[in-house]
């Protein structure tokens, strides 16, 4: 296991005009478990080939701990990287598949059995270690490239590419329990890479959320959750994903349309210049009030999805779109003009895309 340090590492497939991953210096700490959670077309694979070193970065430099890996090729890297689809010898068996790369690098044949054993025993392989590969259908076939990638106890990472897109959804949750239990077991560094941010929450110890070949945010689940650093991740997490307000600030306050919603707190204090801002707040904390409470904004009733467990609220303030999450059964009429309340510790403020501040009770002053 190592830190993998990427200093000014960028890459460009057109000799610079257009940068797929744009120039970082982030480091990957040893033993931890990552997800890297971005659209399609972001960056994954390209940042996920470069620290494997199936791709040289046009820029920046790759550490392994204190050891520079840049101009080192795959095979002396000493990583396992899992694709989304199986790479497999299929004359082999399951169990030959499984001890292939501890044979290549010539472990004790007793290791190779206890490694296989165990692997094979943790992804529910013990029925099918005699069977030839080819004879398997594509799920329990990734199961066992998935088994190839843990086998080895002593890799420097372990990347894994969309690793459970041809597996059953039925059985992703239970490979994702077994993945986070092999993990703790091995004490890998695992780096995950998924489009889906349900697998990317339940997997990691932290996640790091790239967009446009740059890295927006990274932290806790729980973090990127409540306290997003970046718009794209208000919307890239949760569902519905953040709502997001056009407002202003004057003076110390903050304003959507008429209703003032609470005092600027800037992330430095006094360093927040009046003028346009957004605010950005969660479904989940969106309180409709009654339309004496201040500060309430005015919204109109669109619609109200019944999910059951809970309703969703879809209004407008002016033309912007904004959904409320509440209890099931709500009161809410379409047509009907409610008053929204926006909690102070639960709402942000942006500017260019950046979040910049949050809001601060208004303690009594303003108007709504
Ligand atoms: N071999 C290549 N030649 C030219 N451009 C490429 C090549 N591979 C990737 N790209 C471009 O680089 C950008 C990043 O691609 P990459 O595959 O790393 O993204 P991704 O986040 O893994 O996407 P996906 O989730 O769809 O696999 C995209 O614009 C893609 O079109």
């Amino acid at each position: 296991m190592a830190d993998i340090r990427l200093e000014g590492v960028g890459h460009s497939y057109d000799g610079g005009q257009t940068w797929a991953l744009k120039p970082m210096t982030w480091t990957w700490q040893s033993a931890r478990a990552y997800a890297l959670l971005g659209p399609s077309g972001c960056g994954k694979t390209t940042l996920l080939n470069i620290i494997s070193g199936l791709l040289t970065p046009t820029v920046g430099r790759i550490f392994f701990d204190d050891r520079d890996v840049t101009d080192v090729p795959t095979s002396g890297r000493n990583i396992a990287q899992v694709f989304q689809f199986p790479v497999l010898y299929e004359e082999m068996s399951v169990y030959d598949n499984l001890a292939f790369p501890l044979r290549n690098r010539k472990y004790p044949k007793k290791e190779i059995d206890e490694r296989v054993r165990q692997v094979s025993r943790l992804l529910g392989l013990d029925q099918l270690l005699g069977r030839r590969s080819r004879r398997l259908d594509a799920g329990r076939q990734q199961i066992v490239s998935l088994g190839r990638g843990l086998v080895r106890s002593q890799v420097a990472a372990v990347l894994l590419d969309e690793p459970l897109t041809v597996v059953d959804p039925a059985l992703k949750w239970t490979l994702r329990s077994k993945l986070k239990e092999i993990h703790r077991d091995t004490g890998h560094t695992l780096v995950y890479v998924t489009h889906d941010q349900t697998e990317a929450l339940t997997f990691a110890d932290e996640v790091v959320v790239l967009n446009d070949g740059a890295i927006v945010q990274a932290g806790e689940p729980a973090e990127l959750f409540l306290s997003p650093a970046h718009e794209f991740v208000g919307h890239f997490i949760g569902s519905p994903g953040m709502n997001m307000l056009p407002a202003e600030i004057v003076g110390d306050v903050v304003r959507v349309g008429q209703a003032d919603v609470g005092l600027v707190a800037g992330l430095v204090a006094g360093e927040l210049p009046p003028g346009p801002v957004r605010i950005g707040v969660r479904p989940e904390f969106v309180e409709i009030t009654g339309a004496g409470r201040s500060p309430g904004v005015a919204a109109t009733v669109t619609g109200i999805d019944r999910m059951g467990a809970y309703d969703l609220v879809h209004a407008r303030v002016g033309e912007h779109p904004v959904i409320a999450r509440t209890g099931a059964g709500s009161p809410c009429r379409p047509g009907a003009v409610e008053f929204l309340h926006f909690p102070a510790d639960r709402t942000f403020l942006f500017r260019d895309e950046v979040r910049c501040g949050s809001l601060a009770p208004l303690n009594g002053r303003g108007t709504a």
